[in-house]
């Protein structure tokens, strides 16, 4: 079965800075891959060049065979601290709708959104997310995990074969973390999965694969973190070892080798 996603060779430069190097990996349909590095790693670039949202400085990038931009309608994305501000006048609904815009699936967007095949639309993925009742609500008047949970509705309203998120439990507390987990459990019973996140303990238990992010990327099919993914990220040597073996380890692990562990992102404003 051909690669849903496929990285030849490809290097990325902003400006003066690579934020990626000769990365090649490829990615099988149906995989959830946790998606880890440091701070400036280089996994927001690497989840927009997945997108499209970025085109490699050289080599090339490849989703269902395509150019990631002809493949757009298939990838849905979830930014990283996707801050819309709460201030916005913006209902969940219309959140989610804007996840159409451009999609002829949803009839004519242009005009008033509830139109029936965009209300059903948006209605199916604020379900998805256990967020139908909210449909009218405000995003003002939305706790930051409900926001987190329409967002993702958002990147599922075109009903995407990929789903990219970048740190979507950032700022979420432990119960609203596990809602996710287990969220994201469900959405990837049939689609394949990119999470990016710091926070280990929430990319493990389903993922099926792993790849490391510090400007080069090392990949792993399995769920297995190697000693080359130990040393890309965290500079430490450990035999190689499963996730969940490696968390368990990993604060006795970073203070003796003098590493800082990942630290939780600001709380939401
Ligand atoms: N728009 C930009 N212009 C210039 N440099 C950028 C830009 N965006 C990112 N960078 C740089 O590219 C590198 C990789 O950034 P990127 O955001 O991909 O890392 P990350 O692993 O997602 O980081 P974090 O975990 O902090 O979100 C960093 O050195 C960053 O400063």
């Amino acid at each position: 079965m051909p690669p849903v996603i496929a990285f030849e060779d490809v290097s990325f430069r902003y400006d003066g800075t690579w934020a990626v190097e000769d990365v090649s990996f490829e990615v099988a349909e149906g995989a959830f891959v946790a998606v880890l590095g440091p701070n400036g790693g280089g996994k927001t670039t690497l989840a927009k060049l997945i997108t499209g949202l970025l085109r490699p400085t050289t080599g090339r990038v490849r989703v269902f065979g395509d150019d990631p931009a002809r493949s757009a309608r298939r990838i849905g994305y979830v930014p990283q601290a996707a801050t819309i501000s709460p201030a916005f006048p913006i209902s969940a609904g219309d959140l989610v709708a804007l996840g159409l815009v451009g999609d002829e699936r949803a009839g004519s967007w242009i005009g008033p959104w509830r139109g029936r095949n965009t209300r059903k639309a948006v209605l199916e993925a604020l379900t998805a997310v256990e967020m139908d009742a909210f449909i009218d609500r405000p995003i003002g008047a939305l706790s930051g995990g409900q926001r987190q949970r329409v967002l993702i509705a958002r990147a599922l309203v075109g009903a995407p074969d990929v789903l990219v998120l970048d740190e979507p439990t950032a700022s979420i507390d432990p119960v609203g973390k596990s809602c996710i987990v287990e969220l994201l459990d469900r959405l990837a019973a049939d689609r394949t999965v990119i999470l990016i996140s710091h926070d280990l303990a929430t990319a493990v238990p389903q993922a099926t694969a792993v790849t490391c992010v510090n400007r080069q990327v090392v990949y792993n099919p399995e769920p297995m973190l190697t000693e080359p993914m130990l040393q890309l990220i965290y500079g430490v040597h450990r035999a190689n070892c499963p996730m969940g073996t490696f968390i368990h380890d990993m604060a006795h692990v970073l203070p003796m080798s003098g590493m800082r562990t990942p630290h939780p992102e600001p709380a939401d404003a």
